[in-house]
């Protein structure tokens, strides 16, 4: 009897009337996934004219690192300015958290998935950390000359520069899902 014959077997022993449940087919992909990570992580940041998110996964797929842009550990984020032009001083990228963020010894051989193309600045992190692939969403900045360098870098590199179309267009998280009657109560915590 093979394993599946003996799930079944003991299934029926054990209630006559129970049918073999099937496997949910809408279960999101490992891309969709970390990439959603990614996009998660982007929520977090402070930046009000652009959010990017970065999330690191080892080849056993495990996460191990995510980040967002913001700014330095002990830099209020209410004092420094976000304003365009004087931010970049500052700002911490999301690949860059990302990286230095790891719980892993190293990020060797990973994968990041990030919202944007990396910049110049980070692609060179990337390079020199040993991450093997970047697969991203948006190239709107495709055309400044950080980003030209950045492209050629990371391809003289050999990181391989995937632009995911994501298979969903959206993700509801819904944190009532499992809340049969009364709303979830919120409670006011310091973030
Ligand atoms: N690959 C990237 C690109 C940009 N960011 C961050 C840095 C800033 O907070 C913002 C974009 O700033 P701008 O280029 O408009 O000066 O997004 C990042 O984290 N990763």
């Amino acid at each position: 009897m093979n394993l599946s014959e003996s799930l079944a077997n003991m299934s029926i022993q054990n209630d006559n009337t129970e049918q073999i449940q099937k496997k949910r087919e809408d279960y999101i992909g490992w891309t969709d996934y970390f990439m959603a990570v990614a996009f998660l992580a982007a929520k977090r940041s402070k930046d009000p004219h652009f959010q990017v998110g970065a999330c690191i996964v080892n080849q056993d797929m495990r996460i191990v690192g995510v980040g967002y842009n913001g700014m330095p550990r002990g830099c209020s984020d209410d004092i420094y300015p976000w304003e365009k032009g004087k931010k970049k001083l500052y700002v911490c990228h999301a690949e860059m958290n990302a990286i230095l963020n790891k719980n892993s010894s190293d990020v060797w051989g990973c994968t990041i998935y990030v919202k944007l193309f990396p910049c110049n600045e980070c692609a060179k992190i990337i390079i020199q950390s040993g991450i093997k692939e970047v697969v991203y969403v948006s190239d709107k900045k495709a055309k400044k000359v950080e980003y030209k360098a950045s492209r050629q870098m990371l391809k003289d590199a050999g990181v391989i520069c995937t632009q995911y179309k994501p298979k969903v267009g959206t993700i509801v998280i819904d944190f009532d899902e499992d809340n049969d009657s009364s709303p979830l109560e919120t409670e006011k915590r310091s973030e």
